[in-house]
């Protein structure tokens, strides 16, 4: 059926009503969605025909009064309601796509698409009984690989240390490559990391994974199962189970195959169990909407009045953003899944397939989820890298509230092929640690309880299983020359689409089905394109980079061309489409339009009027009159021929007009989900932006605070430094400076001479005094070894004298000095000027010059007098000069 313009297989698998839905007294409706037999084949034996499965499916619509056209579906295969999930595993060809892996490093990929609640996730992750398609490829993987598997780390063998390093030099997503022990023993022993469960949705309830076995604490304890204690595993320490754990490693070590071992089936999740988790749920949600506020203690009071005035409206809308944005952590961590509560049915050890012997392997596993078109590690949910611890962001982050999202881009190593870089990928040596680690990234993925579906999946997820293979023996010669080559098996698991209505969610449960429907929209023009090509024959051009979700699905459907010697096939890829027949009519006929690979639209055959006619009875005795009660040469022939060809060609019209009406109606329920669609992500994007500026503001805010802050800083240290700068001068200059005269030698030269002035006339007086009075008529001597002091005052114009006390009281010294000097000893005149101290002087602002000189030099320096002269006794001051400093004041 798959020819070759098919980039997808597609397969439809119909699940069978829910348990209660059968218990409940429900009026029985009429089924619309009707598989069609296969027409068995002539050459096809009993076998070949009870085998086969069918192909097309019609979907009537229900009886209502719009009269709506009937539509066949074409698919690669159909499934029954009965089909379980070895059927679906054989019929999709998975083993096939595992070859492809382990032999020729073809990817493959495996999708589930389809309405919430329709059985995605049951096809790909199980029940608590029955395994997956995740789990029994897994399980096919490692029973082919056997004892070729190489493992980093073994409790019996030394640790493999050059095999991640040779493995991480080949990997071209710059991933983060670590063996599952070191990942499982991170994660669990880990005391801070809360981890929030699949099991804990907010409607935790009946059915769906919550009651998984992979999720289950308790289980009854089976003698040589586990060695701990089931009932105490809630209570044990991480690293207590961690250790139980790595014993039963140690044991299963020695099993070759990892699936051989038969573990007892766990016991069921008991309701009260399920209870307790969703209380708890619910305390964790209240917990993060009141705690997200006291993150910043500075802004509350601010932001309490914010939220005051927030209508209600907004109010919730903020609060699921919050949500949005800070995901739901619980502080309790689920137990580590322990490989005794794994579901072990259906046994797969038929379906290994063989390898080349020469080989190594590697088994990688990786899984992320696409969740608002935005890819996130399921696998590191504490980031790496240490984000900025400077905004709110970088703080979540760093608390690992938030996770980072990555990028599918090209690398250095991968130029011509997009890759998820930077993901955590876990080397997983057997089914049982590659089993925990899906387990351990399950409990990441984001899932919610809405009216469709008690625990219903809000992200694409997507599992990668990759295979390394390389020759054995010369593998440490460098991994240049023998490097890992390889495969990757991509199972997803897509998020159902929805509609708001049925399913009942509302803010950001409602943004998030806005944007799974988005992307299931463009997943669906993709398909649509497919499928048009395989009628028209033309190859596909498929419109993939339009959202994230079609780029990872698609952009491996081509083959590589840039370099030949790194040519890599096409992915193989198998969609199963699952529907739930007693479900939503529109829900499913839309998906159904989008993803089938052939579509027929018939029109209800309405009898021809003259088949109407000729079938009718004679109406007996009803006591209508009808045209068969009319007597037979009531109407001519001819008449009644040319009634029967208008009333055909009105039929026909009719039809035309009904199949018109049909088409025009799939438009407009087409335009009605777009609509719809565009709506919800118009919601989102408000919100986003609302949130955006919010932050800006809130940024902006402290930016400014900051500015504030600073320039207020900065004038207090301005205004510091002045009043400093002040103060220094003040004391500086608390004494006058007074300045000499400019040449200070030529002035003493100008005093001295004064001074000899002074004391020749001084000599006069003398003189004059002795030829006075005879009786104390001495001989003068002639050179008296005598010391002479005197005091010179220098004043400004500037300043008037008269003002200052202290030099009117040395003026008037100067006056004795000059007056007593003939009289007086003058030796003690010296004495009384040198008890005023210098900087008493000083600071008084008058500066005191004391100068001794000696009688000989003064002799040496007096001009010649004449002894007698009368002359009257003058004394001269020189110029006087007080500066005061104007700086001062
Ligand atoms: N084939 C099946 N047989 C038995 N039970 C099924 C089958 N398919 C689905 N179910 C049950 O139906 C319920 C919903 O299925 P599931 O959670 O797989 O839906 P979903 O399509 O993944 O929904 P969503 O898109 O909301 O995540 C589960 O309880 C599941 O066990």
């Amino acid at each position: 059926m798959a020819p070759q313009t098919s980039l997808f297989q597609v397969f439809l698998r119909l699940r069978p009503p829910m348990q209660q839905n059968q218990n409940a007294a429900k009026a029985p409706t009429e089924p619309w969605l009707l598989v069609e037999q296969p027409t068995p084949k002539i050459q096809d034996n009993e076998d070949d025909i009870q085998k086969s499965h069918p192909t097309h499916v019609t979907l009537q619509p229900p009886n209502d009064s719009r009269k709506r056209a009937i539509e066949r579906f074409g698919f690669t295969k159909v499934f029954h309601e009965e089909a379980s999930q070895l059927d679906v595993f054989e019929e999709i060809a998975a083993v096939e796509n595992i070859q492809n892996v382990l032999k020729n490093g073809r990817d493959g990929l495996i999708a589930t698409l389809g309405v919430t609640g329709s059985g995605k996730s049951h096809t790909i992750l199980g029940t608590k009984s029955q395994r997956g398609l995740t789990q029994m490829s897994l399980d096919v993987l490692y029973r082919s690989i056997g004892s070729n598997i190489r493992r980093p780390c073994h409790p019996e063998l030394p640790t493999d240390v050059q095999l991640l390093e040779s493995l991480q030099a080949c990997d071209p997503s710059d991933a983060n490559i670590i063996p599952a022990t070191t990942f499982l023993e991170n994660v669990y022993s880990d005391g801070d990391r809360a981890r929030f469960s699949r099991a804990q949705t907010p409607m935790a309830g009946i059915g769906s994974r919550a009651q998984t076995p992979l999720m289950v604490g308790p289980s009854s304890p089976v003698p040589g199962s586990f060695p701990m204690s089931p009932g105490l595993s809630f209570l044990s320490t991480p690293r207590d189970s961690f250790a139980t754990a790595r014993s039963s490693f140690a044991s299963d070590a020695t099993v070759k195959s990892p699936g051989s071992t038969r573990l007892p089936r766990p016991r069921r999740l008991c309701r009260a169990t399920e209870n307790t988790v969703t209380t708890i749920h619910k305390q964790s949600l209240s917990t993060v909407e009141e705690d997200v506020p006291q993150k910043e203690p500075l802004h509350q009071a601010s932001k309490a009045n914010v939220w005051e005035r927030l209508s209600p409206k907004k109010k919730h809308a903020k609060k699921s953003l919050m949500q949005d944005t800070y995901p739901m952590h619980n502080t309790r961590r689920p137990p580590m899944p322990r490989p005794s509560a794994f579901a072990h049915e259906p046994d797969m050890a038929s379906y290994a397939t063989s390898i080349n012997p020469q080989y190594d392997y590697v088994v990688l596993v990786s899984m992320y989820e696409v969740y608002n078109d935005r890819i996130f590690d399921l696998l590191s949910s504490t980031p790496s890298g240490g984000p900025a611890m400077s905004t709110r962001q970088g703080v979540a982050l760093q608390k690992g509230l938030m996770r980072r999202p990555l990028l599918f881009k090209n690398t250095e190593m991968s130029p011509d092929r997009k890759v998820v870089a930077g993901l955590k990928k876990i080397v997983c040596s057997n089914y049982d640690e590659a089993m925990m680690v899906l387990e351990t990234g399950l409990t990441e993925r984001r899932v919610a309880g809405t009216g469709s579906n008690s625990v219903s999946s809000r992200s694409h997820g997507f599992f990668c299983i990759e295979v390394k293979k390389k020759i054995r023996g010369n593998d440490y010669a460098g991994h240049h020359l023998n490097p890992w080559s390889g495969g990757t098996l991509s199972i997803v698991d897509l998020a159902g689409s929805e509609r708001a209505r049925n399913a009942k969610t509302t803010g950001s449960t409602l943004a998030e089905a806005g944007k799974i429907n988005e992307s299931l929209m463009y997943l669906g023009q993709c398909l649509q394109v497919q499928s048009d090509c395989q009628q028209h024959g033309t190859k596909p051009i498929v419109p993939f980079r339009q959202c994230k979700l079609t780029e990872l699905l698609f952009s491996n459907s081509f083959p590589s061309s840039s370099d030949p010697s790194h040519y890599r096939p096409p992915q193989k890829a198998v969609m199963v489409v699952t529907a739930d027949p007693s479900g939503d009519f529109n829900a499913t006929s839309q998906i159904l339009r989008y993803s089938a690979l052939a579509r027929e639209v018939t029109v209800p055959r309405i009898p021809s009027v003259t088949e109407a006619m000729g079938a009718l009875k004679p109406a007996g005795h009803s006591g209508r009159n009808t045209p068969m009660d009319m007597p037979p040469n009531y109407f001519s022939a001819q008449e009644l021929e040319q009634a029967r060809h208008e009333i055909d060609r009105l039929a026909e019209e009719c039809n035309a007009l009904v199949v018109r009406l049909t088409e025009e109606e799939i438009k407009r329920t087409e335009a009605e989900l777009r609509l719809q669609a565009s709506e919800e992500k118009m919601i989102v994007q408000e919100q986003e932006v609302r949130e955006e500026c919010w932050q800006e503001m809130e940024t902006m805010l402290e930016i400014e605070k900051g500015r504030w802050r600073a320039a207020f800083e900065n004038e207090r240290f301005n205004s510091q430094e002045y009043m400093d700068e002040k103060l220094e001068i003040l004391e500086k200059n608390v004494s006058f400076d007074i300045h000499e005269d400019k040449e200070p030698d030529g002035h003493v030269e100008d005093l001295e001479r004064e001074n000899e002035v002074l004391r020749a006339k001084l000599a006069a007086m003398e003189q004059e005094m002795q030829t006075r009075s005879p009786t104390k008529k001495k001989t003068v001597p002639k050179t008296p070894a005598k010391k002479v002091s005197k005091v010179v005052l220098e004043e400004t114009h500037s300043t008037n004298i008269l003002q200052n006390p202290f030099l009117v009281s040395l003026k008037e010294m100067e006056k004795q000095v000059i007056v007593l000097q003939p009289s007086s000893n003058v030796d003690e005149e010296p004495a009384r000027l040198s008890e005023i101290s210098p900087r008493k002087l000083t600071l008084r602002g008058s500066a005191v010059r004391t100068s001794a000189m000696t009688s000989s030099s003064q002799e040496e320096m007096l001009p010649p007098q004449t002894p007698g002269t009368g002359k009257k006794k003058t004394r001269k001051l020189t110029t006087r000069k007080w500066e005061v400093d104007d700086d001062i004041f």
